[in-house]
C-alpha cells in the first residue's frame, strides 16, 4: 500500500473506497492537528495511568459514570471570558443543532445529576475518565485534546468533600511514586476574593469575570492584570485591595485581614486541620492567589504544581455550589477536580518514574510443521481457557520464533513437534531459565 516514492507516512490508494485523496493522491496518515494516536506502547502507558485513576476511585468508593463526548453547546456558554469557552470545538450538526466536543467534564456530570433527579440519593461520589477538546489556533502548537480524570461529589456542603478529594489526589501521586517533595497543592477559597469585592462594594455579577482575570496572575504581567480588572469597571482601590489580599501566603495573615468569623477563614482552617488527620498536611499550602480559571467555582479551590516550577498545573478543582442553577435546576452543593493525562506524564518522565511498559505474555505455541497446526490450535485454545495469554505462531523459522519470544517477553515457548506429538507430548522451554522438558499435551497448564 505504501507509495514507494512518497514519504513513509503516506499511503497511496487504488480503489474507489479509499479515503478521499488530498493533493497528489496521497492520504496523510497522521491524526488531525493537535491530536494524538496511541500505538501499543503509548496505549499501555495510558492504560496503566487510567488503571491508577480507577484504583484510587475505588479506594474512595466513587462510582464510574460516562456520557457522550458530543454535548449541546448550551452547556458551555458562559460570559466570564474563560479561555475554555473561547476555544470551544463547536459546530452545527446536520440537524442544525449547535453542538461541541466537550472541553471539560463537570457540566456533563452536573447534567447527569439533574437528569437522575430524585432517583439518586445524596451525597453522590462519581468519577469519569474522558477525552476533552479545545479548538486553539495552532499558533502555540498546543494539543487540542487530552484525557481527564474527574472526581466529583454532589450533596456534601461542608469541606469534608474537599478533604476527600485532596486525599484522592495525594493517593494518586503516592501510587505513582511522587512525593510531597516533588509536588505541592496550593489551596485557597474564592470566598477570599468575594470578601475583598464586598469590601469595595463590587457588584455580584462581576465576580466570575474578576476570578477569570485574577487566575492569570503569574501568566500575565501585574500591569496587564490591573488593566483587565480596571476594564471591568473596578476602582483602582479595589484592584489594589484584590492584588494585596491575593498575595497572602499565610492563613493567619488572612485571618488578620478578614477576621476569624469570615467563611473563607473558617473553611480553610477546618480543611487544614482535616489534612493533619488524613496525613497529607505536608502536601498542601495556603496560597490566596489560587482562584482557578473556571467561572463556576464558588468556594475552596486548589491546584497541584511541580515544586521545580517547570510544568503547568498537574490537576485542579474546587467547589461549585451554584452550577446546577445555571442549568435551571435546584442548586446542589458540588465539588470536584480534573486531572489531565499529559502534564502528569511529563512529570513522571522528569522524575524517572515512568513504569516499564514493555509487552509481556505467558506462552508462545509453535507447530514445527504444517501437519501440527491443528494440535497447536487445540493446545493454544485450552491454555487460553485456563487463563494463559497465548501467542499462536506459524509459518515462521524457529530462529524468528526465539527472537519473537524475547521481544514480547514470553514466559514459555511450547513447541509442537511430530516425534513428541506421536507420544502425546509437547516440548516446553522456560525462557527465563532456559530449562527444557517434555509434558503430556493434556496436562499443560
Ligand atoms: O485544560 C484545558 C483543555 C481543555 C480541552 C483540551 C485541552 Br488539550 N486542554
Amino acid at each position: 500500500l505504501l507509495c514507494s516514492s512518497a514519504a513513509s507516512s503516506t499511503l497511496t490508494h487504488g480503489d474507489a473506497d479509499a479515503p478521499a485523496a488530498q493533493g497528489d493522491g496521497v492520504v496523510d496518515v497522521n491524526p488531525p492537528r493537535g491530536t494524538r494516536d496511541f500505538p501499543p506502547e503509548d496505549m499501555r502507558l495510558r492504560t496503566w495511568l487510567f488503571d491508577q485513576f480507577r484504583e484510587v476511585s475505588r479506594l474512595m468508593t466513587f462510582e464510574e459514570v460516562d456520557f457522550p463526548v458530543l454535548e449541546s453547546e448550551a452547556l458551555f456558554i458562559r460570559k466570564a471570558g474563560e479561555e475554555i469557552t473561547q476555544q470551544l470545538y463547536n459546530f452545527e450538526d446536520k440537524g442544525g443543532r449547535r453542538v461541541v466536543l466537550r472541553p471539560e467534564l463537570t457540566p456533563s456530570l452536573a447534567r447527569l445529576v439533574i437528569k437522575q433527579g430524585k432517583s439518586v440519593s445524596l451525597p453522590l461520589k462519581w468519577f469519569t475518565i474522558g477525552q476533552c477538546w479545545r479548538y486553539e489556533r495552532m499558533t502555540r502548537g498546543r494539543r487540542r485534546e487530552h484525557y481527564q480524570w474527574n472526581m466529583d461529589i454532589f450533596g456534601m456542603p461542608k469541606v469534608r468533600a474537599e478533604a476527600e478529594l485532596l486525599q484522592a489526589i495525594v493517593l494518586l501521586f503516592e501510587r505513582l511514586g511522587i512525593t510531597s517533595k516533588d509536588v505541592g497543592i496550593r489551596v485557597s477559597s474564592r470566598k477570599v476574593l468575594q470578601a475583598v469585592l464586598n469590601m469595595y462594594s463590587v457588584p455580584e455579577h462581576l465576580f466570575a469575570e474578576v476570578c477569570v482575570i485574577v487566575d492569570k496572575l503569574g501568566k500575565l504581567s501585574r500591569d496587564e492584570i490591573e488593566r483587565e480588572l480596571i476594564s471591568t469597571g473596578l476602582s483602582s482601590e479595589a484592584v489594589q485591595g484584590i492584588i494585596e489580599v491575593l498575595s497572602l501566603k499565610s492563613l493567619s495573615k488572612l485571618e488578620e485581614v478578614l477576621g476569624s468569623d469570615d467563611d473563607a477563614v473558617a473553611d480553610l482552617k477546618k480543611l487544614f486541620s482535616f489534612a493533619e488527620q488524613y496525613g497529607y498536611a505536608d502536601w498542601i499550602c495556603f496560597d490566596a492567589s489560587v482562584v482557578r480559571g473556571l467561572a463556576y467555582y464558588t468556594g475552596i479551590v486548589f491546584e497541584a504544581f511541580d515544586r521545580e516550577g517547570k510544568l503547568r498545573a498537574i490537576c485542579g478543582g474546587g467547589r461549585y455550589d451554584k452550577l446546577l442553577s445555571t442549568f435551571g435546576s435546584e442548586d446542589t452543593p458540588a465539588c470536584g477536580f480534573g486531572f489531565g493525562d499529559a502534564v502528569i506524564v511529563e512529570l513522571l518522565k522528569e522524575k524517572g518514574l515512568l513504569p516499564d511498559m514493555s509487552r509481556q505474555i505467558d506462552d508462545i505455541v509453535f507447530p514445527l510443521d504444517e501437519a501440527l497446526e491443528g494440535p497447536a490450535s487445540n493446545i493454544a485454545s485450552s491454555l487460553r481457557k485456563k487463563g494463559r495469554a497465548v501467542d499462536l505462531v506459524e509459518d515462521k523459522r524457529l530462529k524468528w520464533v526465539f527472537k519473537h519470544a524475547e521481544r514480547i517477553n514470553a514466559s514459555r515457548l511450547i513447541l509442537v513437534g511430530s516425534s513428541e506429538w506421536e507420544r502425546g507430548m509437547v516440548r516446553v522451554k522456560i525462557l527465563s531459565t532456559r530449562e527444557e522438558f517434555e509434558v503430556k499435551a493434556g496436562e499443560l497448564e
